[in-house]
């Protein structure tokens, strides 16, 4: 990506977007094109169309959508098949009419077969049946790649795909109900530590296993990839490392401070026994994550109380 070139970052106000806008910021990028979702509604077949003729961005960071964790996911299910795929849609198809060089769609690891054999490996792709909580985001993201890799095909399109691992990090989202797993850990520990509660309850079982990525070494392979990645189909972005939820949870409770129990409430679901990334494409293409977990948890917590502070104080 040349300096001075058009880069439209869909989502730049979100966990993802906001780190590839201070990737490239960083990299002396300086004509990124951003717009907030109550000026430009993604969903918007027409407003999106008018929004890329009259931009004509050259390169397209695809960080756009409707995100949530498990209950969100299993709640809001119509929204999040319709949303998405209209985002995607209406994305994609408009960088295509509108000549633009380079597109990077984001997928993520539920794509995968419910149980699918461990680390996951890009071939594993439709596979087998999807986890059930979250298969409308799921069947969206992989319209998404499908969606790529026929615009490359018929069109020539240069446009690629990336499956992160779920992800945590600055601007994350702290909802109690809708976040993922490791906001509503750190805000739970937080709030039971003020409160001084006796316990914390925390979802399932303990006993899934997940992979976790800072959203700023996401924005450095993303970035990596745009510049050094241009194939069909897709590739992983993890650490390649998973931790059971319960080890996650103790992780937070020492990492936060609090002294109290630890609970499960197992009327929640579990979701996926394991989605461990097999990483060893996106290693060959020469990218390695570099923020551990216990320091991550430490960053994301930091942002955490600025804007609990800064919310508390107004
Ligand atoms: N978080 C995670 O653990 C993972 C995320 N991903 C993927 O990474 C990408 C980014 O996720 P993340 O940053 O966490 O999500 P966030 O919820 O933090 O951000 C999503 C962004 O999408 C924008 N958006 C949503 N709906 C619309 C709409 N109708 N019109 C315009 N903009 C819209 C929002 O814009 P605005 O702020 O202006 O309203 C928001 O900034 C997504 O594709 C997600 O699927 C993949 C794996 C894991
Ligand atoms: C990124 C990814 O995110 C989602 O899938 P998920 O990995 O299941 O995500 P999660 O972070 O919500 O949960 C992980 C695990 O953690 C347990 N858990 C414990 N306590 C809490 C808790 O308090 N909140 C949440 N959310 N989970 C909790 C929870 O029961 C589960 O076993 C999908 O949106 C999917 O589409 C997707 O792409």
């Amino acid at each position: 990506m040349e300096k001075n070139a058009k880069i439209y970052i869909a989502g730049h106000r979100g966990m993802v977007g906001s780190a590839i806008y201070r990737k490239l910021e960083k990299e002396g990028y300086h004509n990124i094109l951003t717009r907030v979702s109550s000026e430009l509604d993604l969903r918007d077949q027409k407003a999106v169309a008018d929004f890329f003729e009259q931009e004509k961005p050259d390169y397209v960071f695809l960080a756009a959508a409707k995100v949530g964790g498990i209950v969100a996911n299993n709640t809001y299910r119509a929204e999040f098949l319709y949303d998405n795929l209209q985002i995607q849609n209406n994305i994609i198809n408009s960088a295509y009419v509108n000549g633009v060089k380079k597109l990077m769609f984001l997928g993520s690891s539920c794509i995968y077969p419910k149980m699918a054999p461990q680390p996951l490996k890009e071939d594993y792709l439709l596979t087998g049946t999807l986890e059930e909580t979250n298969e409308p985001y799921a069947i969206a993201k992989i319209a998404g790649i499908k969606m790529c890799d026929a615009y490359r095909d018929q069109f020539g399109c240069n446009y690629i795909s990336v499956m992160p691992t779920n992800l945590y990090g600055y601007n994350d989202n702290y909802h109690p109900q809708n976040s993922h797993v490791l906001p509503a850990l750190i805000r739970r520990f937080h709030e039971a530590k003020e409160n001084s509660a006796a316990d914390v309850t925390i979802w399932g079982t303990g006993s899934p296993k997940r992979e976790f990525l800072f959203a700023d070494d996401l924005a450095e392979a993303c970035f990596y990839l745009m510049q050094n990645y241009d194939e069909k189909g897709l590739v992983n972005i993890g650490t390649g490392e998973d931790i059971s939820i319960k080890d996650l949870a103790l992780l937070v409770k020492k990492i936060v401070g609090y002294e109290g129990e630890i609970k499960f409430d197992t009327s929640k679901p579990d979701g996926t026994p394991r989605k461990l990334m097999d990483v060893t494409k996106l290693h060959s293409k020469g990218w390695k994550h570099t923020i551990e977990l216990e320091q991550g948890i430490v960053l994301a917590y930091q942002d955490f109380l600025t804007k609990w502070q800064t919310a508390s104080a107004n």
